[in-house]
């Protein structure tokens, strides 16, 4: 039986936090059924498409890029928060809703060519995938799709990623 993620996730209270309306994926996360399905539905979208790696930004990128990852057979190099990780970097700044920010991948985790799936739970300003689609170009990938499992319209994302093919399970 298929849920309704839509129903589902529209069920999850939004609250206003820090001046915007929040959208709480994590119940979705957290739910057993509703996981697989999103994860799944994911994973179809991107199985004509030839990835060799999937990147995502902590942490919740993660939560969502890596099951995609193992279902697709391919390996997942995390985009992480600045002062993580060990070895030379590279880095990208970005705007967010509330403040600015900036996350690194490991200098060598894209090879050149490497066709690359960016995943996120969120798409809301677009600076988070954006930043990371740089990175991922920096090191030589080819960003093959981008892939959420929410859209938050209003604010606009896909303006910023609109060069890419962008699938987002929900919009808001
Ligand atoms: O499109 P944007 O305006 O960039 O916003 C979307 C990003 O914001 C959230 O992450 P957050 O930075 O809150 O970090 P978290 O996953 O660690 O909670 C979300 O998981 C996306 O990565
Ligand atoms: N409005 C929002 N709701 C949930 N997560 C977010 N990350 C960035 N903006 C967000």
């Amino acid at each position: 039986m298929t849920l309704d993620l839509y129903k589902f996730v529209a069920s999850i209270p939004d609250y206003p936090e820090k001046g915007i309306i929040y959208r709480d994926i994590l119940p979705l996360m957290a739910n057993g059924e509703a996981y697989k399905q999103a994860t799944d539905e994911l994973v179809a979208y991107a199985k004509d498409k030839n990835v060799d790696m999937v990147v995502g930004p902590e942490a919740r990128g993660f939560i969502v890029g890596c099951p995609i990852a193992r279902e697709l057979g391919v390996g997942f190099a995390p985009a992480r928060k600045k002062g993580k990780l060990p070895r030379e970097a590279v880095s990208a700044t970005y705007t967010l809703e509330y403040g600015t920010a900036t996350l690194q991948m490991e200098k060598d985790s894209i090879k050149p060519g490497q066709r690359v799936l960016v995943v996120d739970d969120l798409l809301a300003t677009g600076g988070t995938i954006s930043a990371t689609i740089k990175m991922v170009e920096e090191m030589g990938g080819v960003v093959v799709g981008c892939a959420f499992l929410i859209d938050l319209k209003d604010l606009h994302g896909r303006e910023k990623i609109k060069d890419y093919d962008v699938k987002a399970l929900m919009e808001f």
